[in-house]
């Protein structure tokens, strides 16, 4: 079983990719160690998977026939340290199809390797899941949005993954996907025009964008010159997480759709006495993961399944 300690010490000591120590990357074996682990304790056979964000972990409680599991249960799984994130994996039913859901996810601010981050997606694939939804609380840096507002994600920029920051750095494992995954068109654009279809029959066209998520490495918030930087480049919503997991769906061969709820907006002027803080993300989130859940039961009823081009 991978040692998570031991492979998160070495990897303190290692910035080079040649240094990155080989025999302590998980393996196949590892993944498929903890998916059989849980395939033998729920009757469920996922083929949604969903991640959820901060505060947005509610989502998992609507599922039907629930089988739950804390993260500390599992083998070979890591361990969620961020408030608002329960650390709890769920099997259920939404809309009467199979799914298993993180409430709550890892990211790489809490000390984790990306790999780490992104350990529960590969896992989900050795389970059957077909299709990833990703969640997440963000900054807006677009004019037109308000706190409370949703994103579907038609893009991502990642800041870390540009400056070499990738978890599909080190060996390349055939099983999964390719060595060189192609990331042109990852957030499936069936799934986006459906979300866009249920959003204007349940009424919220005039809160739902669709936009680009940055992601940022965090834990802090973003200066100002951050953000008039960030804006100038075309990014809508800001946020610490996602594109590792995006990344390692889409190169193991899932379908990826994503939401950002925005729970502030990214300070851009020096006169501003505004300061963003994690309780009021949180707070935001969950006055408004209400309608998020929704939109996430509607999709999922109305997506099709074994229908995945990407296999
Ligand atoms: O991306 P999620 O996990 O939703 O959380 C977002 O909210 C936290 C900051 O309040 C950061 O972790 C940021 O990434
Ligand atoms: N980086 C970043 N992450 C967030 N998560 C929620 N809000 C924010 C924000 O303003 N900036």
């Amino acid at each position: 079983m991978v040692d998570w300690v031991v492979f998160d010490d070495l990897m303190k000591d290692y910035t080079m990719l040649d240094d990155i120590p080989v025999t302590s990357l998980p393996r196949h074996d590892d993944y498929q160690r903890t998916a059989d682990w849980l395939l033998s304790h729920t009757k469920q056979r996922p083929l949604v998977g969903i991640i959820c964000g901060s505060g947005l972990g509610l989502l998992a409680d609507t599922l039907k026939a629930q089988d739950s599991f804390p993260y500390a249960e599992i083998p070979g799984f890591p361990q969620s340290t961020v408030q608002g994130h329960a650390g709890r994996l769920v099997f259920g039913e939404l809309k009467g199809r199979s799914c298993v859901c993180m409430q709550g996810r890892f990211h790489m601010y809490e000390g984790h390797s990306l790999c780490k981050t992104t350990f529960p997606v590969r896992v989900f694939k050795l389970l059957g899941v077909e299709t990833l939804i990703v969640t997440n609380a963000a900054g807006s840096l677009a004019d037109g949005y308000q706190p409370g507002d949703i994103m579907i994600i038609k893009d991502h920029i990642n800041f870390p993954g540009l400056s070499g920051l990738s978890p599909l750095n080190g060996p390349n494992d055939d099983k999964f996907g390719p060595r060189f995954p192609a990331m042109s068109n990852v957030y499936d654009k069936d799934l986006r025009c459906l979300a866009m279809d249920i959003v204007k029959q349940m009424g919220l066209s005039q809160f739902v964008h669709e936009g680009v998520y940055a992601m940022v490495g965090g834990p802090n918030f973003e200066t100002v010159s951050e953000a008039k930087l960030l804006h100038r480049l075309g990014v809508d919503a800001v946020g610490m997480s996602t594109a590792p997991e995006v990344l390692v769906a889409s190169h193991c061969g899932l379908r990826v759709f994503g939401l950002s709820l925005i729970t502030n907006k990214v300070v851009r002027s020096y006169d501003g006495q505004d300061q963003v803080n994690h309780e009021a993300v949180l707070e935001v989130s969950k006055m408004r993961s209400h309608s998020l859940q929704l939109l996430i039961t509607q999709l999922v009823g109305r997506m099709d399944m074994n229908n995945n081009t990407h296999f």
